[in-house]
C-alpha cells in the first residue's frame, strides 16, 4: 500500500512509496514507529506524527535540513527518549510498554555509532572495543581477543589497538566506534551523521566500508545525515524527515528520480523549490 500526498499540504505530506507500520514482528519491519510526537519544555514539536516502518536487512537513510529532528528521531528508535505519544515497537515490541529490564535486553541488540564514535578516552582502542563484550558477556579474554582483533581487522585498525582515541584521526575514532557498534553483532545498526567532520574523501571511504560490513554481516541499518553523497553511496531505502514527519520513504533509486518538488529539491541540493530557510 502506498500513500500519496500533496506536496503543498506540509502537515500531512508524505510521497513515494510509503510502508505503513503493521504490528508484529514477522512484516518486515523491526523497527516501527507510529504516530510518534515529542517536544521539549512545552516548546514547538520536533517529532510531530512520525509513522515509519525501516525495512528490515537494508541500509535505510534518514535525511533532513539541520536542526529538523534527525537525532531526536534516532534516540526514540534506542530508546534513550520517550515520545510524548506514539508507539516505538522494536522487534514487534512497544518499548515504553515492556519492563526496564526487557528494554535493557532489547537495546543490547542495537549497535550505535555516535557522531564522535563516544569513545572512552581513558581505554585504547583495543578496550573501547571489548568494552561491550567484557560488561554484556562472559567470554573468556582469548574469545574476546578474537572478536575485537576480527572488527578492528574489518575497519582498517588493527595496527592501531594501542593508540588512544585523542591520539588518532576523526575519521578512525569513528572507524574505532563502528567496530565497537558491531562486537554485539547487532541486529540493528544506528549512525548518527557517520559523515559529520569528515572531509568528503573520508566520508565516501566510510561509506563504503560501511555498505561493504553490511553486505558481509546483514543487518538492519539507519543513517542519519544530511549529506546527500552519503545517502548515495549508502542507501537502499531514503526517509526524508522535515517539519517533524517523515513526508518521504522508498526506495532509493525512485527518490533520486523523483519528481515531487520537495524531494527533488531536498535531493539536488536546489536552493529554488518548496524548502525555505525555515
Ligand atoms: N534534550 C533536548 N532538550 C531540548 N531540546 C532538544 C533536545 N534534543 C534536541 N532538542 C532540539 O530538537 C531540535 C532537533 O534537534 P536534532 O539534534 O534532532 O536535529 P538534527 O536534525 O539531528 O540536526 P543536525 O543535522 O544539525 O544535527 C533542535 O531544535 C534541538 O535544539
Amino acid at each position: 500500500m502506498s500513500r500519496t500526498v500533496s506536496a503543498d499540504s506540509p502537515d500531512g505530506r508524505v510521497s513515494g512509496s510509503f510502508a505503513p507500520p503493521v504490528y508484529g514482528n514477522d512484516n518486515g519491519h523491526t523497527i516501527e514507529l507510529l504516530d510518534v510526537h515529542k517536544s521539549f519544555g512545552g516548546g514547538a514539536p520536533v517529532l510531530n506524527g512520525v509513522t515509519a516502518g525501516f525495512t528490515d536487512n537494508a541500509i535505510t537513510t534518514v535525511l533532513g535540513p539541520s536542526g529538523t529532528g534527525k537525532s531526536v528521531l534516532l534516540k526514540h528508535i534506542v530508546g534513550l527518549l520517550e515520545p510524548d505519544a506514539g508507539q516505538v515497537r522494536v522487534f514487534g515490541q512497544d518499548i515504553w510498554q515492556v519492563s526496564k529490564e526487557e528494554r535493557y535486553d532489547l537495546r543490547k541488540r542495537f549497535g550505535v555509532l555516535f557522531q564522535d564514535g563516544a569513545l572512552f578516552g581513558s581505554m585504547n582502542l583495543y578496550d573501547n572495543v571489548a568494552f561491550p563484550l567484557r560488561k554484556h558477556t562472559r567470554k573468556s579474554e582469548s574469545e574476546i581477543r578474537e572478536i575485537v582483533m576480527a572488527h578492528l581487522k574489518e575497519v582498517g585498525l588493527e595496527q592501531a589497538t594501542d593508540k588512544a582515541p585523542s591520539e588518532i584521526s576523526g575519521g578512525m575514532r569513528k572507524r574505532a566506534g563502528f567496530a565497537r557498534a558491531l562486537v554485539m553483532r547487532p541486529d540493528v545498526v544506528l549512525f548518527d551523521e557517520p559523515d559529520s567532520g569528515l572531509d568528503p574523501v573520508r566520508t565516501k571511504l566510510l561509506c563504503q566500508l560501511i555498505a561493504e560490513v553490511h553486505r558481509e554481516h546483514g543487518g538492519t541499518y539507519i543513517v542519519i545525515t544530511h549529506d546527500i553523497a552519503s545517502a548515495h553511496t549508502l542507501s537502499d531505502y531514503i526517509g526524508l524527515l522535515w517539519q517533524g514527519k517523515l513526508v518521504h520513504y522508498g526506495a532509493a533509486e525512485g527518490a533520486f528520480a523523483s519528481d515531487d518538488p520537495f524531494v527533488r529539491q531536498f535531493l539536488s541540493g536546489d536552493a529554488a523549490g518548496p524548502l525555505g530557510m525555515d
